[in-house]
């Protein structure tokens, strides 16, 4: 069987990971989605275990201790990590998994599954950034002054991507990530076809 494709969805605070990634996983029943460990606490309306595993500094400790996590990250006084079990297992049932994770994670994924598809969903603007994620209303005034301090340098980090995506509407940014999810799947299934009919080293000259 087939190993599942790992796909990383990045990009700054505000810019619509989740909500493009809640329409995809409508879109695509079969990918599954990879809940984060973190220390923030809840928004209102966020289920443990269903947003994020909510965790005290203490468990997030152990977790790190413990090399639970695939990738962790400090960003904005809060830690988030990936919790490394889920995203081997379903890999390895042969189904695609989706993290929507922050740059400095993501690179760390990189570093260990450079096969991975990583995709930096990127805003119209830094103004439609900046409304998007007042507009939202979880955050307040010096956090979002925070987040899009890091959001410049999160973009001048896009190079490290295999893809670009403007969030311009979100059924156009869903189906340009649907179409590069496809293509991905095509490549892997080629290389496999292809890999068996390849010479052997000795039967080359
Ligand atoms: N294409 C879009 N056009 C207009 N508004 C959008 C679009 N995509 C998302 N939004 C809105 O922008 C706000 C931020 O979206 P969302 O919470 O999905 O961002 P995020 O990248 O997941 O943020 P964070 O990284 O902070 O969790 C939400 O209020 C959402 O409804
Ligand atoms: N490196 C990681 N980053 C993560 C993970 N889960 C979420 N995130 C990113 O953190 C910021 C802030 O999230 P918020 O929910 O507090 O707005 C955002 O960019 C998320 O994508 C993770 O496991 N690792």
């Amino acid at each position: 069987m087939n190993r599942g494709l790992l796909i990383v969805l990045s990009g700054p605070s505000g810019v619509g990971k989740g909500t493009v990634c809640a329409s995809l996983r409508h879109r695509m029943p079969e990918l599954v989605y990879s809940v984060s460990a973190t220390t923030r606490s809840p928004r209102q309306g966020e289920i443990n275990g269903i947003n994020y595993f909510f965790k005290s500094q203490e468990q997030f400790q152990d977790m790190i201790a413990n090399d639970a996590l695939l990738e962790w990250a400090e960003y904005v006084g809060n830690y988030y990590g990936t919790p490394r079990d889920f995203v081997d297992r379903t890999l390895a049932s042969g189904k695609d998994i989706i993290l929507e994770i922050e740059v400095q994670g993501a690179l760390k994924v990189k570093q260990k599954f450079p096969e991975g598809v990583f995709v930096f969903l990127m805003p119209p603007s830094l103004d439609e950034l900046k409304s998007r994620i007042t507009g939202r209303g979880t955050e307040n005034a010096d956090v979002i002054d925070h987040r899009m301090t890091v959001a410049v340098e999160e973009m001048n980090l896009l190079q490290h991507y295999d893809y670009a995506v403007v969030n311009d509407e979100i059924d156009a940014a869903c189906q340009r990530i649907q179409s590069i999810i496809t293509a991905e799947h095509c490549r892997a299934d080629r290389l496999m076809t292809e890999l068996p009919q390849m010479p052997a080293a000795s039967e080359k000259a």
